[in-house]
């Protein structure tokens, strides 16, 4: 499902006084989606938003809105977040022993059903849920925060599953240390959606947002140049 490049940025690192309007901004500029982390302070050591966010953000979000649930329990909030106005909603495979019964919970909630790997989990531990899933997020830094370095193992790992994948239409996502150096890499390897958070933000501000379109159009041009290239013999 590589046909074209989309770019998700992260709200993690906007203006937090201020998500509305940086949320028009970054669809003005070309955004493709808008991912939103959710982190509950204990699956992740840190502390982000809930449904109430997500279902402000809404109108201001003309595009598909994709949340990342970093937290764990994820089943008793799918429903709030579905109704909150989430397109995606995305569970890691470490969160929970029922993977597959909260796949499904996300597909009968009208949502388009992700599910994330940490980097030390490896690609065959969704072997068995592939046909529960729309989206797949490979992290490319471990959970938490935005502004770390890429873990280029990971590649690999991308690699994999657009193979395990085969011809079932699975967005393959990257999460975390995306730029223009790293994007080549895993739009090579078989991803197509690339989460983006300083790396779009940085260089500019509410009040002056353009760096943010020149940064996604550095991120997708990157990448779409990758998929250009001959293939290695
Ligand atoms: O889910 C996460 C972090 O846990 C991400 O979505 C980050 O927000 C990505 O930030 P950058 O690495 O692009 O700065
Ligand atoms: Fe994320």
């Amino acid at each position: 499902m590589t046909d074209r490049i989309r770019i998700a940025p992260s709200i993690l690192s906007a203006d937090f006084a201020a998500f509305g309007a940086e949320c028009a901004a970054i669809e003005a500029l070309g955004a493709d989606w808008v991912h939103v982390d959710v982190m509950d302070g204990h699956f992740v050591p840190n502390l982000t938003f809930g449904p109430a966010m997500v279902k402000a953000l809404r109108p201001h979000v003309k595009t598909v809105m994709d949340v990342h649930l970093m937290i764990a329990p994820a089943d008793p909030y799918l429903e709030a977040f579905a109704e909150a106005g989430a397109d995606i909603l995305t569970v890691h495979a470490e969160a929970g022993p029922h993977l597959h019964r909260s796949l499904q919970a996300i597909r009968n909630l009208g949502c388009k059903a992700g599910v994330a790997l940490n980097p030390a989990t490896p690609a065959e531990a969704i072997d068995y849920v592939l046909d529960a899933v729309d989206l797949v997020c490979v992290m490319t830094v471990n959970p938490g925060f935005g502004g770390q370095s890429f873990i280029a193992s990971q590649v690999d790992k991308v690699r994999r599953l657009r193979a395990m994948l085969g011809d079932r239409p699975v967005h393959i996502e990257i999460d975390g240390g995306v730029t223009p150096e790293t994007a080549p890499l895993v739009a090579a390897a078989g991803a197509d959606v690339l989460v983006a958070g300083s790396a779009v933000f940085r260089g500019g501000s509410v009040a002056n947002p353009a760096p943010y379109g020149a940064n996604i159009r550095a991120i997708r041009q990157a990448a779409e140049a990758a998929l250009r290239a001959p293939e290695p013999v």
